[in-house]
């Protein structure tokens, strides 16, 4: 009921639309009975011979072409206002279902192959379920007024014939709803499929993904994959239709049998002269368009119901759990510390531990530097931190409170953080920069930049900040954008960090991996400049980046193993000492 009730609502987003095309729907019902019933008169008439009146039978054909005109300009107005409602009704429900994807707080949701399929399920139902329901309904309304008329002339002339329509519509209700269950799953069993399609078909056409297909000529690869998909679904989907097609066509022949029958018994009646030329056709007319609406009715309430089983996935993920519960307490400014205590953490139930035991303390005004091997759990702890998941075990405390009772809302406004795999947005480069904390003005974005290192490169581009960072898409003058190298993107995605340069934890998650080794000097005595009495957490394979960091922990399969000065650190020969001798080694015996 709840899935009816949304799909409704929704159905109803454009009231204005809504309304005037059911009331041309319902005005567009009516020709067609006048038509029947001029057609009948003008028959009569003729069928008068000598005696018939031209005049008169001219002006039934002008009412029968004047009502035929009525109802196509009905018909072409009915399907702009249609349009009107479906645009409306897209806008509506992916407002709906965007706004509920953006209220989860962590990255779970998105990692559950399971809830990807109901997303994918939900985004295709979204839209096409509430149009599916309200044109059932409104073409219900518009078949009760035409079925209805027909009815009266049916009852009137042959009262048996109504019941005749019942024995076929009946069944013919129950085969589409059976039929509709059945295309639902087919849809349904398809939805794994239907994902990886659009990634095939991203990656051959991603342009990131293009140079690594072409170098290592993977075109056929994912061309066949992309065939492999494309043919599974079609078979899912043929199989559904050909089910679909056999039940139908042996239900057309019971249903020709039923047209068959009234046409043999009112053609009878003619001849005994029970009923007049005009009547015969009335009749037959009336009996043709009665079953033909009601099997219409019959097959839209096959593709409603189809519709709404699939909707059920978008009420699914709008009335689904938030993963994550929110805290009540407002985050305060950091004055102590943040603590890890005790941390414990995996990604799935039964899965590896990614953290075991960790216990952590980054105190206020501190700056920490966090050292590993691939794969040790940095990233994974900066997740945590940032509360996007929650520990299975021990807690992470700010000032002492459990970051679970904080609002995450609030916490994350007072973190700073550059990722290691950080995004470029096809958007200027302004707003590349400035959407780290909006709204933005220029001279904030401007400061950020000239911090990062990159505000002349950006200040130089065609359009100054104002240049579109896009090869794929065209800006207002229908220029293909600019793009910037690796390095600097990673520069321009350091100085979207840094538009929270005053937030109480900049986390900093290899920010300059790709810089060339001028700039990485540079950025790092600024990131140095702007990290001074903040708090800081600052992960880097470059160990030379972190000897200026108050403390530096190291993490070994998620377990904290050292932590120290860099000179403590030396001095204890453990791991860090190695990995420094082997990175200094390197530079030494590239420069000997
Ligand atoms: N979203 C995820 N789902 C499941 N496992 C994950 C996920 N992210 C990371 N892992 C696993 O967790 C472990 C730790 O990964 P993490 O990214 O924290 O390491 P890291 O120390 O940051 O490594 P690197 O130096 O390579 O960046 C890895 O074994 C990885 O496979």
């Amino acid at each position: 009921m709840t899935t009816l009730r949304t799909a409704l609502r929704l159905g109803c987003a454009d009231p204005k639309a809504l309304t005037t095309m059911v009331a041309l729907v319902v005005v567009g019902a009516a020709p067609p009975l006048g038509v029947a019933w001029f057609t009948k008169l003008l028959f009569d008439e003729v069928g008068k011979g000598r005696s018939a009146s031209p005049s008169t039978a001219t002006w039934y054909a002008v009412a029968i072409a004047l009502l035929g005109a009525l109802a196509a300009i009905a018909n072409r107005l009915s399907g702009y206002f249609t349009t009107a409602m479906q645009n409306a009704i897209a806008i509506a429900a992916d407002v709906r279902l965007y706004r509920k994807l953006d209220a989860f707080l962590g990255l779970r949701p998105f990692e559950q192959p399971a809830m990807r399929d109901r997303l994918a399920l939900a985004q295709q139902a979204a839209t096409q379920a509430p149009y599916a329901v309200v044109m059932f309904a409104v073409d219900v309304a518009q078949s009760v007024v035409t079925i209805g008329g027909f009815a009266v002339i049916l009852a009137s002339l042959w009262p048996p014939a109504g019941l005749l329509l019942l024995a076929v519509a009946v069944p013919e209700f129950l085969i589409q709803l059976r039929l509709s269950r059945r295309a639902a799953r087919a849809v349904e069993d398809g939805a794994g499929l239907f994902r990886a399609r659009f990634l095939f078909q991203a990656v051959l056409t991603d342009l990131r993904a293009v140079r690594e297909v072409r170098l290592y000529q993977l075109g056929r690869f994912f061309r066949d994959r992309l065939t492999g998909t494309l043919r599974a679904a079609g078979r899912i989907e043929l199989a559904a239709a050909r089910h679909a097609t056999t039940v139908q066509s042996c239900w057309a022949l019971a249903g020709a049998a039923v047209t068959l029958t009234a046409t043999v018994i009112a053609v009878n009646a003619a001849v005994r002269g029970r009923l007049s030329l005009g009547d015969l056709t009335l009749l037959l007319a009336a009996f043709g368009a009665a079953h033909a609406g009601l099997a219409g009715i019959a097959a839209q309430l096959g593709e409603a119901g189809a519709a709404i089983r699939l909707f059920r996935h978008y009420v699914a993920v709008l009335d689904g759990p938030a993963d994550l519960a929110d805290g009540t307490l407002p985050a305060p400014p950091l004055r102590t510390g943040i603590r890890f205590e005790d941390v414990w953490f995996r990604y799935d139930e039964g899965g590896p531990w990614v953290l075991r035991g960790v216990d952590l303390t980054i105190p206020a005004g501190q700056a920490i530097g966090l050292v590993g091997l691939n794969g040790a759990g940095k990233s994974t702890l900066v997740k945590l931190l940032c509360r996007f998941y929650d520990p299975d075990r021990g807690r992470i405390t700010w000032d002492g409170m459990d970051l679970r009772e904080l609002r995450v809302e609030a916490l994350r406004q007072r973190m700073g953080a550059v990722f290691q795999d950080f995004m470029c947005y096809d958007l200027s480069a302004a707003e590349n920069v400035g959407i780290g904390r909006l709204p933005y003005t220029a001279e904030q974005v401007e400061e950020a930049a000239a911090r990062a290192e990159i505000h002349d490169r950006l200040r130089a581009l065609p359009h100054g900040y104002a240049t579109l960072l896009s090869r794929t898409f065209a800006d207002q003058d229908g220029e293909p954008g600019v793009t910037l190298s690796g390095g600097q993107w990673q520069r321009v995605a350091l100085a979207r960090s840094l538009m929270r340069a005053d937030a109480d934890l900049l986390i900093l998650d290899e920010p300059s991996s790709g810089l060339d080794a001028d700039a990485e000097t540079r950025v790092h005595a600024s990131l140095a400049r702007i990290r001074h009495g903040r708090t800081g957490l600052l992960i880097s394979h470059r160990l030379s980046t972190l000897r200026d960091a108050q403390r530096i922990v190291v993490l070994d399969a998620g377990r904290v193993v050292e932590s120290g000065a860099h000179d403590e650190l030396m001095a204890a020969d453990g791991e860090y000492a190695r990995l420094f001798r082997l990175q200094a080694g390197g530079y030494q015996l590239a420069v000997s």
